[in-house]
């Protein structure tokens, strides 16, 4: 078998997932490297994404590289990527869903265990993801939002500075990370309440679509269920011609439940939807038809 080369953007968090499949890999016997990749969303540090020009802040560079044929594999948080993938690339699997939850971490000084949250009131909470925006707005209208850019250690950096009282992210970077989380108040926020984004806590395993050998190896590796459930989550970001900038969260635990936040103007907060079906077929288009059509 052929030495497979993995490209990863060079943040802990990539690293950290790039060796995962990196050890998966080579437990069905290949030779696997990994190749370091700077991405325009790892160069511009200080914008917040709705000022960045574009999509795929956090995956071009890596396609380029797939296609340039620098690169053979490559594995993106699968929530990173664009709904249309470019030309000549495909996924050929989707690792296990980690947590999908989003994780509120408060300064210890922030904390007011009979408010919602445990968070005190007026807060200043620190994310740049609208989706997390209208959703915090939703049940905590008192809080106010400041943008917070940078890879997970450098946002629980922010919060341990005293740059806000609370910040949010996922907790599946938290917990592949094993970062300790002693110093803060922790909350774990239900993901059919504050509904995470379309994908989260699961990888992409890209890979170029002619490559017909490393695709038969990582069909080995591909989990059905969870790439099923995230098909749907994708759909309506799809459908709703929606990218990381839309405050759209969509969660399908299982074969019967889905539930959508959507906020058009995250400054209004979001609406939560819950649907109850008997097979996942057709579900996406009856949510965007609801969001575009509400009564
Ligand atoms: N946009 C950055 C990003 N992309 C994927 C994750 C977390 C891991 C995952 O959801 O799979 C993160 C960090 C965060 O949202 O806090």
């Amino acid at each position: 078998m052929k030495k497979i080369t993995i490209g990863s953007r060079g943040s802990d968090l990539a690293l950290w997932q790039a060796n995962h499949i990196k050890r998966q890999l080579e437990t069905l016997g290949a030779e696997v490297s990994i190749t370091i990749i700077k991405t325009q969303g790892d160069a511009i540090q200080h914008l917040s994404f709705d000022k960045m020009e574009g999509k795929g802040f956090f995956t071009k560079e890596l396609e380029t590289a797939l296609l340039d044929q620098s690169i053979d594999l490559a594995v993106h948080s699968h929530k990173d990527l664009e709904t249309n993938f470019p030309e000549g690339l495909t996924i050929a699997a989707v690792s296990e869903r980690e947590d999908p939850s989003d994780l509120l971490l408060i300064h210890k000084n922030a904390v007011d265990e009979s408010q919602k949250w445990g968070l005190k009131q007026g807060a200043v909470v620190g994310t740049s993801s609208a989706r997390r925006k209208s959703q915090v707005m939703r049940y905590r209208p008192d809080v106010t939002i400041q943008d917070l850019r940078g890879n997970v250690p450098t946002r629980i950096q922010k919060l341990a500075d005293g740059g806000y009282d609370a910040i949010l992210l996922a907790k599946a970077g938290i917990d592949r990370l094993k970062i300790n989380l002693d110093n803060f108040h922790a909350v774990v926020l239900d993901p059919r309440a504050f509904v995470p984004a379309p994908a989260q806590g699961v990888l992409g395993l890209q890979i170029r679509e002619n490559d017909v050998e490393l695709a038969k190896l990582l069909s080995q590796l591909n989990h059905t269920a969870v790439q099923q459930r995230i098909a749907v989550e994708r759909k309506v970001l799809n459908l709703l011609q929606g990218g990381c900038q839309l405050p759209l969260g969509v969660y399908c635990p299982d074969e019967q439940n889905v539930y959508v936040s959507y906020g058009e103007n995250w400054e209004d907060g979001a609406i939560l939807a819950h649907y109850e079906v008997e097979d996942l077929e057709n579900i996406a288009e009856i949510i965007v038809e609801d969001l575009q059509n509400p009564e």
